[in-house]
């Protein structure tokens, strides 16, 4: 299915003489905006998502082991993601994209992770970085930057986090001095996943030491090769090992004015905003690598037999597939819903944290309840499950730790039942 929907894909790009891409983005354009709730997905969502489940069988699931094993960045693969029109789902059709709401972009999300959740780290980075542009950039910033993320395979990054600051954003030493007519910006930023293969950064740094955090902060489109920007080295992580996670310095890096994102101050804002669309695929990622724990280990369990009968028929192995699909039912429909109200023009803060919570906590222990599962098996580097558990555990801490998704929930209760 996926051969002949690709080679459709280029059939009608050579006869229209256009990059395959823009047929990618005409074919599946077409109202998928969420606009009423349903849990039947339309014609138009079914058909993505099938597209991003044959693209997962086909092409990630073979490579996952090798590229987890060497760490390699899975370069050729997001090039035939981005020829799909995967990769960027979120960049307006003006600029070239799907302009998919985050329902739609959570179908994607969620089939890609199931493959491989280092692999759709680095694919939904892009979206990541692109995001705070979505929330706040201009009508030439987004030619410029979201445009060219259409018109070739590039990558971006999202450079918020820092070694002495990441749930505490408010924290950030890195500053940024206007000079002339240009910005220059001095400080260190971590564990920025497409750090090393970023065309363009999403930088958040401190433009006024005395004011409250919604007000100190700037966020700043930085060219990857400007002068000054030092990368580090790859890190070597304990899963999702194909993303790419560095840290990157800035020594006195010139920012042209016109790359000021949104206004001088409102960068916490537009950063804290850009989640608001980010963790609802996170999310979505999670319940995609908890869904493929499930069906390992009910594949192995229904396969393995002891005391005479497959260990699935004991219920103690039966609960804990069944707990996996509670957490799975219920964590994609938080996520759903986080991003049904986003595309709806509602503030999803609340339950954007609440869907990546669940998720990421239901994916961390279907894993681990899947090695259990397959026993001394699931211990063992040749069969899936290690990798998910391994892989599983980043989600309870990027995008916002599990700590920090409970201070948000737990202010919105309060702010809920007292009002
Ligand atoms: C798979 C994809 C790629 C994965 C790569 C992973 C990369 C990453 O991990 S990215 C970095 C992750 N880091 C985080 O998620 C940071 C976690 N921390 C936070 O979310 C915040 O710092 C948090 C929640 C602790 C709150 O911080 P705090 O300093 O208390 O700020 P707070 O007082 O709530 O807000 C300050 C202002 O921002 C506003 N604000 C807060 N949230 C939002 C929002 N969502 N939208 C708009 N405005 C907002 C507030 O209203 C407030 O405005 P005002 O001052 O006018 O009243």
């Amino acid at each position: 299915m996926l051969r002949s929907a690709t080679s459709t894909l280029r059939r009608v790009a050579a006869a229209k003489a256009v990059p395959v891409q823009q047929v990618a983005v005409r074919s599946f354009s077409s109202s998928m905006a969420s606009q009423n709730v349903s849990f039947g997905l339309n014609e138009d969502q079914l058909a993505i998502q099938e597209l991003a489940r044959k693209f997962t069988e086909d092409e990630i699931i073979p490579i996952a082991a090798h590229h987890d094993r060497t760490g390699e960045y899975p370069t050729e693969l997001i090039r035939k993601a981005w020829e799909l029109g995967l990769v960027n789902t979120h960049v307006p059709q003006k600029y070239g994209g799907l302009g998919l709401g985050v329902f739609d972009a959570s179908l994607v999300s969620e089939e890609l992770a199931y493959g491989c959740s280092g692999i759709q780290t680095a694919i939904e980075a892009n979206g990541l970085a692109e995001a705070p542009l979505i929330v706040a950039a201009n009508d030439s910033q987004m030619k410029k930057y979201l445009g060219r993320m259409t018109e070739e395979p590039l990558m971006a990054a999202y450079c918020v986090t820092e070694p002495g600051a990441g749930s505490d954003v408010a924290g950030l030493q890195t500053k940024a001095v206007k000079k002339g007519n240009k910005w220059v910006i001095n400080g260190q930023k971590m564990w920025i996943t497409n750090g090393g293969k970023a065309n363009w950064f999403f930088v958040l740094a401190k433009t006024d030491a005395n004011a409250k955090t919604g007000q100190a902060f700037t966020g700043f489109i930085v060219d990857g090769d400007s002068k000054g920007i030092i990368v580090g080295r790859k890190e070597q992580n304990m899963g999702q090992r194909a993303s790419d996670t560095r840290g990157i310095t800035f020594e006195d890096v010139e920012v042209p004015e016109e790359n000021v994102l949104g206004q001088v101050g409102q960068g916490f804002k537009i950063a804290m905003g850009a989640f608001d669309i980010t963790r609802p695929l996170v999310a979505a990622g999670a319940v995609g690598l908890a869904r493929r724990a499930m069906v390992e280990a009910t594949r192995y369990a229904c396969d393995r037999k002891t005391m005479g009968k497959a260990i699935i028929e004991h219920q103690a192995v039966n609960f804990m597939i069944a707990d996996m699909a509670i957490g799975i039912e219920a964590a994609r429909q938080m996520v759903w819903k986080a991003g049904w109200l986003k595309d709806n023009g509602q503030r999803n803060t609340w339950e954007a944290s609440i869907a990546k919570a669940l998720a990421s906590d239901v994916a961390v222990k279907s894993a681990c309840d899947a090695v259990q599962v397959f026993g001394g098996a699931g211990f063992n580097t040749e069969y899936p499950v290690e990798k998910l558990y391994r892989d599983s555990k980043i989600f309870q801490i990027y995008e916002g730790t599990s700590q920090v998704q409970r201070l948000i929930i737990g202010k919105g209760v309060v702010d809920r039942v007292m009002k």
